[in-house]
């Protein structure tokens, strides 16, 4: 496999076939994944749902690139993460993945504009800062600092830095876990019109089981494994869900 991974072939971003991930080992290992088959067509807004310690974290930062599996395949397009090096799993990174966690992880020091920049002035083919922040809502807001922003702007902050990269995919642990619910909505509505205003596939690790209403998938995880996977023929927007 090349280092750069422009090619992607075929519509499915994701697959995995017995993704097994052990932590530690002996008496003390924990086994977070039991054998996960999952596949992720491109383009989709995947949530997943299930109980604490259930594994959602671990196969978010498997298929994101920030940690190995112990056995099994997890396939991005044509290319096999679990056989990629560190460097690899690098540029996988830094080329495809966006990601948004529960803590905005924002940079105190800097303004709005200037956390997103961090981004894009390493990235292939960025969108402009300030534009990303016009995406989140947040175009009278790009000269703030952190501490000037609610919690639901720095996550939108965070979606922006996200998103300026125009990353293949983006991995959301727990978005709107530190967010009341009129917050949480206003950054779920940037995550679906993220979805669909740029094919971004999404996928959400969260609490908020209403959150499932907005998915075309819903992955249902309990101990380590897919307990359920439900299609939604119908879904409603950030608006219209029931918190
Ligand atoms: N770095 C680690 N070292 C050891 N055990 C870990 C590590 N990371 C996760 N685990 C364990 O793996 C299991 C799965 O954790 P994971 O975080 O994937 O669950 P989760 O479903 O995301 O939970 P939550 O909803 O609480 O975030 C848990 O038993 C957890 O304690």
């Amino acid at each position: 496999m090349g280092i750069h991974m422009h090619q992607m072939t075929g519509d499915t971003a994701f697959r995995t076939r017995g993704l097994t991930k052990v932590y530690g080992s002996g008496a003390a290992a924990v086994h977070a994944l039991r054998g996960v088959d999952i596949d992720i067509p491109k383009g989709e807004m995947v949530v997943l749902l299930g109980p604490s310690g259930s594994g959602k974290s671990t196969l978010l930062n498997i298929l994101g690139g920030l940690d190995d599996a112990t056995d099994g395949t997890a396939q991005f397009f044509d290319h096999d993460l679990t056989a990629m090096r560190e460097r690899e799993l690098t540029l996988y990174r830094r080329e495809h993945v966006g990601f948004v966690f529960q803590f905005y992880n924002l940079m105190p020091s800097l303004t709005a504009k200037e956390n997103v920049e961090l981004v894009t002035e390493i990235a292939d083919d960025p969108m402009d800062a300030a534009e990303a922040l016009a995406r989140v809502g947040l175009k009278e807001r790009i000269n703030h600092f952190p501490a000037q922003l609610s919690g639901g702007e720095q996550q939108r902050v965070a979606i922006a830095r996200a998103v300026a990269k125009q990353p293949t995919v983006m991995f959301c642990d727990e978005p709107t876990g530190a967010l009341d619910s009129a917050t949480g909505r206003s950054v779920l509505n940037v995550l679906q019109s993220v979805n669909q205003d740029l094919g971004t596939t999404v996928m959400i690790v969260t609490h908020a089981a209403a959150t499932a209403a907005m998915a075309d998938r819903v992955i249902h995880f309990a101990d380590g494994g897919v307990r359920e996977v439900i299609r939604n023929t119908t879904k409603l927007t950030a608006d219209e869900i029931e918190w």
